[in-house]
């Protein structure tokens, strides 16, 4: 199924649709350099966990591809190591950005190190390595889609399901097809979706202008409620699985994800509804042992007093947004959906690799 596409790459030219025009306005804008890429990302032009480390990637494939003056393999490994540190500043609670660093940095420490490499061949191996990000996503979330809906169904045991998600985790915050928004789509695709309840997601707005987006495009039966609707919602409709995203995993399956998540989970044990997170490996830090290291983004309180300019809230009020929330894994009763297959929380730790 063909689905949005928000990140453009082909031989070195990188182009990303401006999230922050959607729904309005579907424009899509260079990324010339990691500059470019990082200043995405600290605004939110790209976003969403898996989105902002390929992005990250492929602005670096950018750079390199123009660079004919590096002539040793030190040289490539400075420069590579120089600017995935600053992309990992751009934003805090993801960890994919991280992750892909760290991985690209230890592929440039051993291309460095052997000496059966030239200095091309480490370039080429470097690039191949950045630019395969984008494919390996697609197929990473079409495997977590098929894992998530097969599971749902196991454990629902209906002919259609009822779900709810929070965020947008779909091909607008990923290379394509999406995360938990993947399982939905999956769910879909196989006539099993009876509806999905899409939350408003306050105070950015994802939910609203992204998730509802994608469901119209893709013709999905889709309701959009507020934030503050998910307990009624719940009790009205009957919800099957509640499916999230996650920006931050820790070893013992504590989610960081969007602000609203905790809640949700909360809400789903009162009301008995599985609670699944949908997420790559990409987005599991094994090196933090529980959600309470996790980082959590503070975003400027513009995004709750304002709606675009206009001021809706009483001037002079004290404000608190944190951009993300950690949801405790014993609330994650239906699981954490991989592209390896679907885990309890408490079984993780165990796939280290
Ligand atoms: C597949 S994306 C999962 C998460 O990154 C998503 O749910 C989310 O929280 C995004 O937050 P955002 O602040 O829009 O980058």
């Amino acid at each position: 199924m063909a689905t949005l596409e928000a990140i453009k790459y082909k031989n070195g030219q990188l182009e990303i649709l401006d999230q922050l025009l959607l729904p309005e306005s579907c424009t899509f804008i260079p990324i010339r350099n990691v500059q470019d890429a990082w200043a995405a990302i600290r605004e939110m032009k790209v976003r969403g966990a898996p989105a902002i480390a390929i992005v990250g990637c492929l602005s670096l494939a950018v750079e390199l591809r123009k660079l004919a003056a590096l002539e040793t393999k030190k040289e490539i490994y400075r420069f590579v190591k120089e600017k995935l540190d600053y992309l990992v500043t751009s934003r805090p609670t993801a960890v994919n950005m991280q992750l892909a660093a760290e991985a690209c940095i230890k592929l440039s420490t051993r291309l460095m190190e052997d000496v059966s490499v030239d200095v091309t061949e480490a370039k080429d191996a470097t690039l191949k390595h950045l630019e395969a990000t984008l494919a390996n996503d697609v197929a990473d979330n079409l495997a977590i889609g098929e894992h998530g809906a097969t599971d749902i169904q196991k454990k629902v045991n209906k002919d259609k399901v009822r779900i709810m998600t929070h965020c947008n985790t779909g091909s607008l915050a990923t290379a394509g097809y999406g995360t938990a928004l993947g399982v939905i789509r999956s769910l879909h695709t196989a006539n099993m979706l009876d509806q999905v309840y899409c939350t408003e997601t306050r105070p950015y707005n994802q939910g609203s202008r992204l998730t509802a987006f994608e469901l119209v495009y893709e013709k999905m039966p889709a309701t959009l409620i507020c934030d503050s609707m998910a307990a009624a919602a719940m009790k009205q409709f009957n919800i099957d699985a509640i499916i999230v995203g996650a920006d931050r995993v820790a070893a013992n399956g504590d989610t960081a994800n969007k602000i609203g998540t905790y809640q949700l989970a909360v809400l789903a044990k009162c009301h008995n509804v599985l609670f699944y997170v949908a997420a790559p490996f990409s987005s599991i830090d094994f090196e933090i042992p529980s959600g309470q290291s996790i980082p959590i983004e503070e975003r400027p309180h513009s995004e709750m007093t304002h709606t675009g300019s206009i001021r809706t809230a009483a001037a002079g009020i004290n404000c608190w947004n944190p951009g993300f929330d950690v949801t405790p894994a014993e609330f994650i009763t239906g699981g954490i959906v991989t592209e390896k297959g679907v885990f309890k929380p408490d079984q993780l730790a165990s796939l280290k690799v």
